[in-house]
């Protein structure tokens, strides 16, 4: 707008407007300015007028100022215009420029519209901002005027449905723009907010212009006027597509969380600050025992009562103070299990992962008892790597340090070898080699060493141990020192094989070396001697001098034995007094002379005990063979007899086992069934030979005497089988049956009224010495009523020869009985008459060997006269045997004997015949 104003009014108006004024010229120099102008920018008039007026403009606007000039220069009528005016103090206004040109002035009002301005632009920006908002967050707002029908979009909305700012749709183009599920839902709500003014909120599916399926969410509700009607529904349009995908992804995501937590092994929940369960999967609640209904929500110790203050409390209560994580095993008694437990603290409260480890505990717990019971076991136990190339062990025990010195940590690594030593049996090393590459059990006693090098046997197991595959991983071995018992053993199978006294082999390995000499010699083509040595006369020594000189002589013997044999021949002590010597290894059967020879020699020199003399010799009886025999023990047999031989030959000789020997032996055999049947089937009877007492000519006795009448062969004679069932045992049902018949018929006798008959019954040695032998007297007394005195034994020396005092306490005891001893074939034996003074017997009876001579031979005579003269020192009775010529009873008469026996007086016979006898006795008178 130009304002032509008169000069007059215009310097009125010039100087009181509020509004700026100045003039310019046309090259824009200022000419006038107004008080207003002075006092808004801070310049006086007279710093102004003269210059461009683009001193008071922002350099920013001096362009918009020059157009406005040269228009103006032009004629052209400028319109109002807003520049930015500089005060003198830098401060900007905006000033609205009105220019007017009046001649060649140009006038200018102009007024400050900086407020305005800022208010403009603080309302473009807020209008910006909403537009920002909206575009940002994809909302876009949206009216419909019920009087219009129409729908008021925003720009906002118009770019969610797809189309350009600005266009406004009808009802039906709106509601269209949905799916039709969604169009059905928004005329609903629509219809309602329209009719009730209820407020709708929904999310509803668009197609959009494009043809793309979006999702929305649609605010709306009723605007009433001032009547209260519903003049205007109006609302909001959010695009929440990605919202709605990304709410659906963290569902996905949830559901698949849901599905892994399920998944996992370990039992799971999550615990609020205040410790109430989020969420428990699927594992926790079969573990709990808890439906996951039960506990969300719930407090975990109101849910589980009984664990409040419990393990599980502290160590959540660790975590969650410490805000550090935690994690322990724990038994749960409630559930009856361990349980290995994780808790992890946050700040939404704790998250625990849990586990049954019940099994595993159970086997830990089991493998601790194996462990314990195999380290407190005696055996050492090894256990070694099958599957590391050297075999090393990977455990040993603390029996296996005790057994072997070694500590732990220096066995373990090493290959069990290391035990074993040079002396280590390579055969054992190999058995257990195979045992273990064959991967099956073995068991070797083996020779290995301790740390300290000392020697142990160690009886040693190995058996794999296979995986579940069946491969072996490792071999398992248990291990004893078993060196005591292998000493013992090796003591045990020394004993049995040694005798204790003279350390010589016994018999039983004297029968191992036989078998293998024959063996041997059958190989070689050598023959095989044995040497039966029984040493003469050792008894009388042992029972004289003592047990003590006995040993000291076997010792002695046993060892110039060992010195005079060769080291491959065997010297063994057989019994008592009698070592059998085996020579395997003999070229010519001769050849044994000279050994026999040697060995009789090397015996003979005295032995010294303490200081005294002993002298010994020995009768050896030999037998030899080429090894080709059925039987090797058959050549001590032969020995031996052929030993007896020698004895009989004289002693300190040797003798040959003959033919004639074994056919000996061969009828001994035969005669011992012989004898057995006729023990069973009643063989025997019984004959009775009188003994006379001369003075009175009365038959005053009668000896029993056995006959033995067998079926084929006739009569049998004592002297053929009585030694023979001594030897065998056979002696005692023999002597029961010949002791019991006797006192049966003694009692008969002396019923005959002929006086008192004394019954004389021969007690061989094994009987005598039999335990129970005085009590069997006494029943056999007793069974016959005989009265004892009327009972005679007749014993030999031989009953003396094992232990005489035991003989001389059962005599005393004989005698207590009242029975009558008498001591058979005196002279023929040791005699000694030491013994005899103590011995408590009534008779002696002198052996018939030296009444066939007394009348030719005066050394028979002398004897009988000393042994009467003596017997009737020691107030015993004589009997002599043997007297068959009535010369001799006339000559041993004179000599003082009054009881004799004897063909001269009569013959052994019947009981009948002795009936017969004794009821008319002949009269018997020597010259
Ligand atoms: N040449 C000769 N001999 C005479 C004469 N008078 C008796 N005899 C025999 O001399 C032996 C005497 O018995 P003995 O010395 O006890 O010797 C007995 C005795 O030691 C033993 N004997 C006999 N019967 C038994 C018995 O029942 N038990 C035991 N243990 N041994 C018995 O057998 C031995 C031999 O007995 P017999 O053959 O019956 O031989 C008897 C007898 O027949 C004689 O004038 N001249």
């Amino acid at each position: 707008m130009s304002i032509v104003l008169p000069h007059g009014q215009l310097d009125q108006f010039f100087l009181l407007s509020q509004d700026l004024f100045c003039c310019l010229d046309f090259e824009g120099r200022l000419l006038q300015v107004n008080p207003a102008f002075e006092s808004l920018l801070g310049y006086s008039a007279d710093a102004l007028l003269g210059r461009r007026c683009g001193v008071v403009v922002d350099p920013q606007d001096h362009p918009v100022i020059e157009a406005a000039l040269v228009r103006m220069q032009r004629g052209e009528i400028v319109a109002a215009f807003e520049v930015r005016a500089l005060s003198i103090l830098g401060q900007t206004h905006w000033i609205e420029i009105t220019p007017s040109a009046g001649g060649d002035i140009i006038y200018i009002i102009a007024r400050e519209v900086t407020q305005q301005k800022f208010a403009q632009a603080q309302l473009l920006s807020n209008q910006r901002l909403f537009q920002i908002a909206g575009e940002t967050a994809l909302i876009g707002g949206w009216y419909v005027d019920m009087d219009a029908g129409q729908p008021n979009w925003s720009d906002e909305v118009c770019r969610i449905h797809g189309l350009l700012p600005g266009f406004q749709p009808t009802v039906t183009q709106a509601i269209e723009f949905y799916t039709p599920s969604s169009q059905s839902r928004i005329h609903e709500v629509f219809a309602a907010c329209c009719e009730k003014g209820t407020s709708f909120d929904e999310e509803l599916e668009v197609i959009t212009y494009q043809g793309k399926h979006i999702w929305v969410r649609v605010i709306g509700k009723a605007v009433r006027d001032e009547r209260g009607e519903i003049s205007q529904v109006e609302g909001s349009t959010q695009d929440i597509t990605e919202q709605k995908q990304l709410r659906e992804n963290i569902t996905q995501l949830a559901q698949r969380l849901t599905i892994i937590l399920d998944s996992i092994t370990d039992g799971f929940f999550t615990l609020d600050t205040r410790w109430h369960f989020t969420y428990v999967n699927s594992e926790a609640e079969r573990i709990l025992k808890r439906r996951e209904g039960e506990l969300l929500g719930q407090h975990i110790w109101q849910s589980f009562p009984d664990a409040k203050g419990s393990r599980f409390d502290e160590e959540y209560q660790r975590a969650a103070s410490q805000q550090q994580a935690g994690h322990f095993e724990a038994f749960n008694p409630r559930l009856g299990i361990w349980v290995e437990v994780h808790v992890y603290p946050s700040v939404e409260g704790l998250t625990v992962y849990f586990r049954d480890i019940s099994d595993r505990k159970a086997s830990e717990h089991q493998l601790k008892l194996l462990e314990r019971s195999v380290e407190s076991s005696t055996n050492g136990v090894i256990i070694v790597d099958a599957q590391s190339s050297d075999l090393p062990m990977v455990y040993v025990n603390a029996a296996f340090e005790r057994i072997t010195g070694y500590a732990r940590s220096e066995a373990r690594g090493r290959n069990c070898r290391f035990l074993q030593g040079e002396d280590t049996d390579p055969a054992t090393v190999k058995l257990l080699r195979e045992g273990v590459t064959e991967q099956r059990e073995v068991h070797v006693v083996i020779r290995n060493y301790r740390r300290d090098g000392s020697i142990f046997w160690n009886d040693l197991y190995i058996s794999p141990v296979r995986d579940e595959t069946g491969d072996v991983t490792h071999y398992l071995g248990v291990q004893n020192d078993v060196s005591e018992q292998r000493e013992y053993q090796a003591q045990l199978t020394y004993n049995a094989n040694h005798d204790a006294l003279t350390g010589l082999p016994n018999r039983v390995m004297l029968g191992q070396r036989l078998e293998q000499g024959c063996v041997l010699a059958r190989r070689y083509q050598r023959f095989i001697a044995v040497l039966f040595i029984d040493l003469d006369d050792f008894k009388p020594i042992n029972d004289t001098l003592g047990h003590e000189v006995g040993d000291f002589i076997l010792i002695e013997v046993a060892k110039r034995l060992e010195d005079e044999l060769r080291p491959w021949d065997t010297v063994s002590r057989f019994g008592s007094d009698e070592f059998v010597v085996l020579l395997p290894d003999l070229a010519y059967e001769n050849d044994v002379i000279q050994v026999v020879e040697r060995v009789l020699q090397r015996l003979s020199p005295p032995y010294w005990y303490r200081g005294s003399e002993l002298r010994i010799t020995a009768s050896i009886g030999i037998a030899i063979n080429d090894g080709n025999m059925k039987n090797p023990r058959q050549l001590i047999q032969q020995a031996d007899l052929a030993m007896y031989k020698a004895k009989r030959r004289g002693r300190n000789t040797y003798h040959w086992y003959t033919e004639d020997l074994n056919r000996k032996v061969s009828e001994r055999v035969s005669l011992r069934s012989a004898l057995q049947q006729a023990i069973e089937q009643q063989q025997f009877t019984l004959y009775y030979q009188p003994q006379i007492h001369a003075p009175s000519g009365r038959v005053v006795g009668v000896e029993a005497l056995i006959r033995w009448q067998h079926p084929e062969r006739g009569n049998i004679p004592p002297s053929d089988f009585i030694s023979l069932a001594e030897d065998t045992g056979q002696i005692i049902p023999i002597s029961d049956w010949v002791l019991a018949t006797a006192c049966r018929d003694a009692q008969q006798l002396n019923a005959m009224g002929v006086g008192p008959i004394t019954m004389a019954v021969n007690i061989s040695p094994m009987q005598f010495q039999r335990p129970g032998f005085l009590a069997s007297i006494e029943q056999v007394l007793a069974q016959s009523s005989l009265a004892p005195v009327l009972l005679e034994l007749e014993i030999t020396e031989g009953v003396l020869m094992d232990s005489a005092e035991q003989a001389i306490q059962a005599l005393e005891d004989l005698s207590a009985l009242g029975v009558h001893i008498a001591l058979d074939d005196f002279g023929t034996g040791f005699s000694s008459l030491s013994y005899l003074k103590r011995l408590p017997i009534n008779k002696i009876k002198i052996d018939r060997s030296f009444v066939r001579d007394v009348i030719t031979d005066h050394n028979d005579a002398a004897i009988i006269d000393g042994i009467v003269a003596m017997a009737g020192k020691m107030g015993l009775g004589v009997l002599v045997e043997g007297v068959e010529t009535l010369e001799q009873f006339t000559y041993l008469e004179k000599c003082h004997c009054h009881y004799f026996q004897g063909y001269y007086f009569a013959r052994p016979m019947p009981l009948d015949a002795l009936r017969a006898f004794l009821a008319s006795p002949p009269v018997f008178a020597a010259r």
